[in-house]
């Protein structure tokens, strides 16, 4: 298949009002594609379903799932870039002062409970709408696609919930057999051309506290688990502190998603006590960002020993699942020719609420790179 003829499936799919999904793993260039058959909103509670899931912050909503079994799926790769029109000049419009100030609010507010009660760490978010001169929804996939290769980059449709796009640089969890891998992904500079930068304390600890709570989690359902060296890591025009977790399972998926999600990257510490924060206070429902999304129990053949002497064991293939799972972060709404685009930061006792939306506003560049 073209790229010609995949993207004009997909703008086929848009068109007819049928739900999809259209995907690149980081640092791939297979592109995927999922087309469901129906227009119904198929839902999953113990993740044991074969397909796309897309869930939101809220863990008393709704996960919705595209069933493989409803759907095409198509894949091409594209090594060189697709051929877009790309808008460099970003759309930094000037900021409404009652926006900012109203962020200003909300951090000044998380900055006071976790100076003076038990909340160690919270997530302030906020969205901003840019209006869409272009509507052309799978021309900003493509643009999306050639700028971050190093995300997982997605837009995902579906008529009865709405349409979605982002470049999102943390993994919540990949899982292959009982061997998973995640990753603390909390810090945030402005990349000025180097990772060769010195982190402050807040960063650090900030960081620290989502690793902590993350190793903490899998210690009830793991073995062998390895928290590697923490880096520095380059998320479009963005650096971010990350530290890669591996382990064996003993339980089931179900259980370890329960356990991480909403992580303190995007949520807080502790758990409950951000979240009540942050529906008590945000002012607005983030919805699908900060949810997670990504292929559930994909079967994939595996081959059991790759030593090429050992040609005996060569020939045993074994099926395994796979799920690769990533935080909905860098992502969009488009709702009547507006993009509404969901920005965040972690507050902890030692933020400066300047700095914090300073930190809201390079996020938003991410998307509106793309945007025209
Ligand atoms: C909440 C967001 O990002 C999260 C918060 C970060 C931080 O506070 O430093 C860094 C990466 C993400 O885990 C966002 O991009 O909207």
């Amino acid at each position: 298949m073209t790229s010609e003829d995949f993207f004009e499936n997909l703008k086929h799919q848009f068109d007819n009002e049928l739900p999809f999904v259209v995907y690149r793993k980081p640092n791939e260039s297979e592109v995927k594609c999922l087309l469901q058959q129906d227009a119904a909103l198929h839902t999953t509670k113990e993740f044991t379903e074969s397909g796309f899931v897309f869930a939101p912050f809220d863990t008393k909503e709704e996960v919705v799932l595209i069933p493989f079994k409803n759907s095409i799926k198509y894949g091409i790769v594209m090594s060189s870039a697709v051929e877009t029109l790309h808008n460099q000049k970003s759309l930094n419009q000037v900021k409404n002062n009652i926006e900012k100030q109203h962020h200003l609010n909300l951090v000044d507010k998380a900055i006071k409970a976790t100076q003076s009660g038990h909340l160690l760490k919270v997530i302030a978010s906020r969205v901003e709408t840019v209006t869409l001169k272009d509507s052309n929804v799978i021309g900003t996939f493509k643009r999306l696609l050639n700028t971050y290769s190093t995300a997982f980059v997605y837009c995902w449709y579906h008529p009865k919930v709405g349409l979605w796009l982002g470049a999102s640089p943390e993994t919540l969890l990949r899982v292959e057999g009982n061997q998973f891998t995640t990753m603390a992904l909390a810090g945030t500079l402005k990349d000025e051309g180097t990772l060769d930068v010195e982190w402050g304390n807040k960063e650090k600890d900030e960081h620290q506290l989502v690793v902590d709570f993350i190793v903490d989690k899998l210690h009830l359902f793991s073995d062998r688990i390895k928290t590697f060296k923490t880096e520095t890591v380059r998320a479009g025009n963005i650096l971010h502190l990350k530290t890669k977790i591996t382990g064996i399972f003993k339980n089931n998926i179900h259980q370890i998603i329960t356990v991480l999600h909403p992580t303190p990257a995007v949520c807080g510490q502790p758990k409950e006590l951000a979240k009540q924060f942050i529906l008590e206070n945000e002012n607005y429902n983030r919805e699908y960002y900060t949810g997670f999304l990504g292929e559930l129990n994909l079967k994939q053949k595996m081959s059991r020993n790759s030593n090429r002497k050992n040609v005996e064991n060569n020939a045993y293939i074994s099926i395994k699942n796979v799920s690769d799972l990533f935080v909905n972060l860098r992502c969009m709404q488009i709702k009547n020719n507006q993009a509404l685009i969901y920005v965040g930061g972690g507050i902890t006792k030692d933020s400066v609420a300047l700095d914090e939306w300073d930190e809201t506003v390079l996020k938003t560049l991410v998307m509106k790179k793309v945007l025209q």
